[in-house]
């Protein structure tokens, strides 16, 4: 459904995408994940024809982004990060523009999403907060049946009880068969909707996660008097890694664990500590938390 082929962006100098190649199939729900700056909203606004890249090319459904952007228009239902609407049109108005203007919009979703998510429409885009702007936005975005929404930061600026909502809305969206590329820093949000997530970090594409091997692995810590001895053959294939420091071993795995447990129950092992592996550990190996990079 959608392809990018070295996609590269440069502004001046600085390079903001560097040779990303992405693929996302067809009723796939893919986060894409990176700090501020990574690169994200430069990807999403090629993809929509906003933006010209300096070198590759991407395509959506078979259209150029480039070339072919009207057509890419009509299967993609986009949500930009900065929403900016007119600020001297009430939201009913906005509701209407958009909900003409996009060939798959209908202003009957548009006022039943902004009545899900609580949003006066009465009142002029220019008294409305923040919040209430993106509620507008995402009446426009989760309004039409385009095969694709791209959701730049959905929740950005939302209270945690609509930040639900519009997380459910998205997951609705994706189990109805839509392909869906969002990006957002809440890493729960992702491990909630999505089939996988990419890990962006200084325009490029650092990692692939499928999110269903993820739910597989855990890590498994103990103390142990003496060197772990060789991890027996049977269960090889199930540790990823192990790692020791002093007493403390540290062990990641993957699929079943009970035979991995019988075999660490066996060693005189004590304080054992078994936790699922998620997401924030896979973001954390290629971006470490900011006091750890101080430290
Ligand atoms: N018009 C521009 N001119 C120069 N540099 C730009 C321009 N737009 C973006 N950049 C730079 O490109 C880099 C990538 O920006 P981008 O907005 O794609 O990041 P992002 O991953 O979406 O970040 P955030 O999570 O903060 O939204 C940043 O360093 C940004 O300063």
């Amino acid at each position: 459904m959608l392809k990018t082929y070295d996609l590269t962006k440069r502004y001046g100098s600085f390079l903001a995408l560097d040779h990303a190649n992405i693929e996302v199939a067809q009723g796939e729900c893919c986060g894409v994940l990176g700090p501020n700056g990574a690169g994200k909203s430069t990807l999403f606004r090629i993809l929509m024809g906003f933006l010209r890249p300096t070198h590759g090319h991407a395509e959506i459904g078979e259209y150029d982004c480039q070339k072919s952007k009207k057509a890419v228009h009509s299967l993609v239902s986009y949500l930009p990060g900065d929403v900016r609407l007119f600020g001297e049109m009430k939201g009913k108005q906005v509701l209407d523009f958009f909900a003409d203007i996009h060939p798959r919009g209908s202003r009957e979703r548009s006022y039943a999403t902004a009545k899900r998510l609580e949003l006066d429409t009465s009142r002029r885009v220019g008294y409305m907060s923040t919040g209430m702007r993106q509620k507008l936005g995402l009446s426009i975005a989760l309004a039409t049946d385009a095969p694709m929404l791209i959701m730049d930061e959905p929740t950005t600026s939302l209270d945690p009880n609509v930040r639900g909502e519009v997380i459910r809305m998205i997951g609705q969206a994706h189990k109805s068969g839509r392909t869906v590329v969002i990006c957002s820093h809440v890493l729960s949000e992702i491990e909630d909707i999505c089939d996988r997530a990419i890990i962006m970090r200084q325009g490029k594409v650092v990692h692939d996660q499928c999110l269903k091997d993820l739910a597989r692995r855990h890590s498994v810590v103990f103390q142990l008097p003496h060197p772990l001895p060789r991890v027996p053959v049977a269960i090889r294939d199930r540790v990823i890694s192990a790692r020791q420091e002093g007493h403390t071993v540290q062990l990641e795995t993957e699929g079943e664990l009970r035979d991995v447990m019988a075999w660490i129950t066996q060693l005189p092992s004590s304080d054992l500590k078994v936790t699922r592996m998620g997401l924030r550990e896979v973001y954390d190996r290629f971006h470490a938390p900011v006091s750890e990079h101080a430290a």
